[in-house]
């Protein structure tokens, strides 16, 4: 892989006396998905925070394409292109799955907010939206009202609204989470669709989705960096199963 688009080095968050973040060196390349994996409390979360901008390191630094953001809060790295998906995503319930992801590209554009009514009228944002859509295998689900979609719709549709805004890195935080069986199924080939085209870090729990989709699976616990490899080469790692104990539900 080429140059990182986006690496931490050394980076440090503390809460208290407690490390949640303890010197992580880490590194994304562009194209690459990364999946983010730890026992609970490991700081997973708070180390996307730190990438996202929702926090600030207390040293070291997050650099993107070789710049240190570290002190640019959340709008500034989105406006580079660092994209959560839910940060994008506020779905608006009484609204269709396309008109939904027409604001969210209109958001992206530049506009300062306007209401539906005026953007119901821009051809060119709904083509948008009906392409991205489509790209994306939910132009069945253009019509519907986001209010009657189900729980792993309104996932996929918060993806879709934050793939629209053509992110430079998205960060995927737990977009298993409350799956059912079949949903799961769908998000996984949803995302294995995206691999290549997009550079995505995926904090995940769902072991079987961390193993079908990651290019190199990054293990936190306790705040450090325990391993960081092919997915083979981490789940062979005695560390990471040590660092897993007791972690009953979160087999390797
Ligand atoms: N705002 C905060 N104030 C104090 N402690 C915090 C705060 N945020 C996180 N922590 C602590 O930092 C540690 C790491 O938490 P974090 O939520 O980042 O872990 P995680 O790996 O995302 O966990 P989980 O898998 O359970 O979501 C935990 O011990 C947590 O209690």
């Amino acid at each position: 892989m080429g140059e990182a688009i986006l690496q931490t080095a050394g980076v440090t968050k503390t809460f208290g006396g407690l490390n949640a973040v303890d010197a992580v060196d880490f590194t994304l390349a562009p194209g690459e998905l990364v999946a983010v994996i730890g026992p609970n409390g490991a700081g997973k979360t708070t180390f996307v925070n730190l990438l996202s901008g929702a926090l600030r390191p207390d040293t070291g630094a997050v650099m993107f394409e070789g710049r240190d953001i570290s002190r640019l809060p959340v709008h500034a790295r989105a406006r580079l292109g660092i994209t959560r998906s839910f940060q994008i995503a506020s779905i608006f319930p009484g609204l269709t799955v396309m008109e939904n992801v027409a604001l969210a590209a209109q958001a992206h554009a530049g506009h300062s907010f306007r209401f539906w009514g005026e953007v119901a009228h821009e051809a060119p944002l709904r083509r948008k939206a009906h392409a991205q859509l489509a790209e994306l295998g939910l132009a069945d689900c253009a019509d519907r009202q986001a209010a009657q979609l189900s729980h792993g719709e309104k996932r996929l549709l918060e993806i879709a609204m934050a793939l629209v805004t053509a992110p430079r890195v998205l960060l995927l935080d737990e977009p298993m989470a409350g799956l059912g069986i079949a949903e799961a199924r769908r998000m996984i080939d949803f995302i294995a669709a995206l691999k290549g085209r997009f550079t995505i870090l995926l904090v995940e729990h769902d072991m079987e989705a961390v193993f079908a989709l990651a290019d190199r699976v990054f293990v936190l616990a306790s705040g450090a960096r325990v391993a960081d490899g092919l997915p083979d080469e981490v789940r062979a790692d005695a560390r990471v199963q040590l660092a897993y104990l007791g972690a009953e539900d979160e087999d390797l």
